[in-house]
């Protein structure tokens, strides 16, 4: 995966609409080979940041810095090393999957015969030989995306942004999207995505959380998840459901959750004894144990009123 160069860099980033930051203080360093996930929920600034990095809307304070050049005054050179994927599929519907290859070619400024080999390296790789007469419009879902990515990585960038790429894919393409993704890392691609997927987020190398334009964690997930502030605890028994608010006015408890059967309830790391706090509430009708912490409980303490009260 990643060595140290660094790819992206930015520090004290921000974009203001009117009197609204949508990006404030925003600090990044994203290496080589890295897939670095922007996870937060919608109106969070993750596309505003995206659009920051690459050029194409200018930062209100701070700077942006790829491969050590500041993107304000290398904006065009740099482009030849990028790539963009949007939630939106942006390619033409009446034109085929081939022609669509071929235009994108010559936006980039691929000579014909260089072309025309990495379009049929890209039809292999994505699977889309057999489509490649089809039109755009009448692909489903996954192939539509396969395309999107193909045409992204068409000029093999070094960097790649993918802003909500699987939002309009089922889990098994979605799956199928994230093993190219991992090979394009392996390659040495450095990939920024955003999401708000959990089980995306849990992919990625390293992951930013973003609420309200500020970056509120930042780390691999495994180490987010281990350095919680918080125990992760599950209560099991019949009808758990009407323990949710005593649990929830208990000091301390810093959020309640029905998963199917059991409440994942979450204590502050301060608290000495949480299990016996919650078996105090809820009683011997109920088993009270520890839980492997997951995303989501990083999620639930990095954002909103968790955070507030974990500060
Ligand atoms: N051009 C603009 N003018 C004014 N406000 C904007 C503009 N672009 C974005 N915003 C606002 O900035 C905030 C962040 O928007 P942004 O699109 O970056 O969020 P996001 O996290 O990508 O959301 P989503 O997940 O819904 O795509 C939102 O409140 C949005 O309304």
């Amino acid at each position: 995966m990643s060595n140290n160069e660094i790819i992206v860099h930015c520090k004290d980033l921000g974009k203001k609409f009117g009197d609204y930051w949508a990006v404030s203080g925003l600090d990044l360093t994203i290496r080589k080979g890295e897939i670095y996930g922007f996870l937060g929920p919608n109106g969070c600034g993750k596309s505003t940041t995206i659009r920051m990095l690459t050029g194409l809307l200018t930062p209100t304070t701070g700077k942006v810095e790829i491969m050590g050049k500041d993107v304000a005054q290398h904006g065009e050179a740099l482009k030849s090393n990028l790539g963009y994927m949007t939630q939106k599929f942006s390619l033409y519907g009446t034109l085929t999957v081939l022609e669509n290859l071929e235009f994108v070619a010559q936006i980039y400024g691929l000579a014909n015969k260089d072309a025309k080999v990495r379009i049929q390296e890209l039809l292999d790789e994505y699977q889309l030989e057999d489509k490649k007469d089809v039109l755009a419009d009448s692909l489903s879902g996954g192939q539509k995306q396969r395309l999107a990515l193909a045409a992204a990585v068409i000029h093999k960038p070094y960097l790649l942004f993918l802003d909500e790429p699987t939002s309009a894919v089922d889990p098994e393409n979605r799956r199928a999207f994230w093993e190219q993704l991992f090979l394009l890392s392996a390659q040495g691609t450095t990939i920024l995505v955003s999401t708000h997927y959990m089980d995306e987020a849990e992919r990625c190398h390293r992951l930013a959380i973003l609420e309200q334009g500020v970056k509120r964690a930042d780390d691999s997930p495994s180490s987010l998840m281990e350095n919680l502030k918080v125990h992760v605890c599950e209560i099991s028994g019949e009808e758990v459901s009407v323990l949710k608010k005593p649990l929830f006015d208990i000091p301390n408890v810093i959020s309640v959750s029905q998963i199917g059967p059991r409440l994942r309830v979450l204590v502050n790391k301060h608290e000495a004894n949480p299990i016996d706090l919650l078996k105090n509430t809820v009683g011997e009708a109920f088993d009270v144990d520890f839980t492997r912490p997951n995303l989501e409980d990083v999620f639930v303490t990095s954002t909103g009123r968790g955070y507030a009260e974990l500060a």
